[in-house]
């Protein structure tokens, strides 16, 4: 497996252009005939502006200058049927601008979440959660603005500008030379500031991430925090970096200011001088009235477009800040692939499994193998037992059947097939995994027993429920199956949410079982109720159990015992006890966990009463 880069975040660059911006073309092609007649509105909405130059200038000559009767009223019809024409285009240019905004904001939105959901875990070891919702939130939102109005806006301006020029100089050639002369006073300092408020635009933008990232770690801790009284410490650090993204956005407003009211000083200064130079060629008759007033039009019309662009290009750079940072997430390739033809699985499967020499370490210590040359084999049905002291690589063994990660050297073979030859989803469609913390979704009973199973009536979910022991709570509640369990539902007990997870599992009748059991001690009552459904579950179907309780060890066919990566012994509970091992040492001290230590008990590293053993007292 190749090294992961160590954070999207540390090695984020700063947007210094323009281009990524551009590269979301992509999202926006779909949609070409629309953005063919935002264009044909945008285009017409410019021109009736410019077109209101030349109404001046007639209205100027020859409505106030000459006494032809009727010309006034000629003149204000003519520019009544340009707001009509204006008004209308910019009707269409707006609408389908910020259609086109929404929409494509819409699909990226979709693209990225659908990305994310790709990517393997090992990604989100690397990427912390908070940041990648403040891409999908945060980024999305500011790229919203910036296609739907910014870009309208920006566009405009650019139309304005350019027109506006042309019409200048069809005005008086010689005025707009003057003009012309004299912009680089203006635009040398602009693009100067406006270098600063990009770098500045993109600082802040990160800092934003981090304060997102920084609530979604104390938020989801809250009971954490609250029970270590760490509200205190987090509150600081938490205003310190609300404070960090301000000073950087306070940077970035300062120098925004700045560069607006440098750009509106020097263009209408600038101004000023085009009157008093205009002013002398009407006075030596090289010029009207109407043409100075048209020019003066046009030229407020350049200056004001200029400094609405040099507004508009920080909040573009701001835009193009958060679609690099969307275009980096949309280009990052999980490390996890489908093979190019993946092989299927029998049908039905067997369930027979096969490890060998498996090596593996995961990416974020790659010198510092997990799992060392483990070899074992499980027949089709059988009922395993994977015991060892806490850190022995348990649970990685699990996340490397579910294909999370890839081995570095060995493999693992389901029905003969090596796990790499296999589609993950056909793969993981056959497992099923009760993890020692379940996860309740946001939804009743019924949508989190189901989770994901479209097709599966109620009366199916009711017997999984049933047979995981788990409608005597489930149907207690107000509404019963149909109570919200998730977030601000019910809060379950570490026994239910077991059980629901079991009937999660029973109710995909998966080939392999993958189980987690709860460390956490259970009462009488809940743990017995854990065990018959958990026996149910088991029942013919091949099982790897992570077993913290004797009771479960007991009943498997085979306990293999995993020390520091490896296969320390396998065999069943008295012949291990007889061995006097390991595992005998585990179990004598779990049988005294609640006691006094045994003193006979030798006191080894690995039997520390402080490390967490591999099972839970009986
Ligand atoms: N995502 C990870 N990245 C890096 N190291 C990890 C990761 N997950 C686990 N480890 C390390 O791998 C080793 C084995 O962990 P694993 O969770 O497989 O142990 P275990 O036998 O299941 O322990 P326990 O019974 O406490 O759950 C530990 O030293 C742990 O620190």
């Amino acid at each position: 497996m190749p090294p992961r880069p160590p954070s999207a975040d540390s090695q984020r660059p700063l947007s210094r252009n323009l281009i990524p911006l551009v590269r979301l073309l992509a999202f926006v092609r779909p949609y070409r005939g629309r953005v063919l007649l935002a264009a044909v509105a945008l285009l017409i909405a410019a021109g009736s502006v410019l077109a209101f130059g030349q109404v001046i200038r007639t209205l100027v000559d020859s409505g106030l200058g000459s006494e032809a009767p009727g010309a006034l009223d000629r003149a204000l019809l003519s520019f009544l049927a340009v707001v009509l024409v204006m008004s209308l285009a910019v009707f269409g240019r707006s609408f389908l601008l910020n259609w086109l905004g929404e929409r494509v904001v819409a699909d990226i939105r979709r693209a990225v979440f659908e990305r994310v959901l790709a990517l393997d875990v090992g990604f989100f070891e690397t990427t912390r959660t908070g940041e990648v919702i403040s891409r999908l939130t945060a980024d999305t939102a500011l790229l919203q603005v910036v296609v739907g109005s910014t870009l309208a806006m920006a566009l405009r301006a650019l139309l304005l500008v350019a027109g506006g020029i042309l019409m200048l100089a069809v005005t008086s050639p010689k005025l707009t030379a003057l003009v012309l002369l004299g912009t680089p006073a203006i635009l040398v300092p602009v693009w100067l500031l406006g270098h600063r408020v990009r770098r500045l635009s993109r600082a802040s933008q990160d800092r934003l991430a981090d304060v997102g990232a920084y609530v979604d770690e104390v938020l989801h801790g809250i009971r954490t925090v609250q029970a270590f009284c760490h509200e205190p410490i987090d509150r600081r650090r938490y205003r310190d970096r609300v404070e960090q993204a301000f000073a950087a956005a306070r940077q970035r407003s300062l120098l925004s200011a700045l560069l607006a009211s440098t750009v509106m000083a020097l263009t209408f200064g600038a101004i000023g001088l085009v009157l008093w130079f205009g002013g002398q060629e009407v006075l030596a008759g090289n010029m009207t009235g109407g043409e100075l007033s048209a020019f003066l039009f046009y030229a407020l019309l350049v200056a004001s477009s200029v400094g609405g662009l040099s507004e508009v290009t920080a909040e573009l750079l701001r835009g193009a800040g958060a679609s690099e940072r969307l275009l980096e997430l949309l280009g990052q390739e999980p490390q996890i692939q489908p093979p190019r033809e993946p092989r299927a699985l029998p049908s039905p499967g067997i369930g027979r499994i096969e490890i060998r020499d498996l090596t593996f370490a995961y990416p974020a210590h790659p010198d510092n193998p997990v799992l060392e040359g483990l070899s074992l084999g499980i027949a089709p049905g059988e009922k395993v037992a994977l015991v060892g002291p806490s850190g022995a690589g348990k649970s990685t063994l699990f996340q490397l059947l579910l294909r999370f990660y890839d081995p570095q050297q060995g493999g693992i073979r389901l029905d003969g097939l090596d796990l790499r030859d296999l589609h993950p989803t056909d793969l993981r469609q056959r497992i099923a995994i009760v993890p020692q913390d379940p996860v309740i979704f946001g939804a009743d009973a019924w949508e989190n027993i189901r989770y994901g199973l479209a097709d599966v009536s109620d009366d199916a979910v009711r017997q999984a429920a049933e047979a995981a022991q788990a409608t005597e709570f489930l149907d207690r509640l107000p509404q019963g199956f149909g109570t919200f369990l998730g977030e601000r539902g019910v809060r379950l007990s570490g026994g239910q949410r077991q059980r629901i997870a079991i009937a999660r599992a029973i109710l995909r009748d998966p080939l392999v079982l993958l189980l987690d059991e709860a460390t956490s001690a259970l009462d009488a009552e809940s743990e017995r109720l854990v065990q018959r459904a958990l026996e149910t579950l088991m029942e013919c179907r091949t099982s790897l159990i992570i077993a913290h309780r004797l009771a479960t060890v007991r009943k498997v066919d085979r306990i293999l015992v995993i020390d520091r990566g490896r296969l320390a012994a396998s065999g069943r509970h008295d012949e291990l006890m007889a061995a006097d091992g390991l595992y005998a040492r585990l179990a004598r001290l779990q049988f005294h966990a609640d006691q006094e230590l045994d003193p006979r008990l030798p006191i080894t590293a690995e039997t520390q009463p402080s490390e967490k053993a591999g099972i839970e007292a009986a």
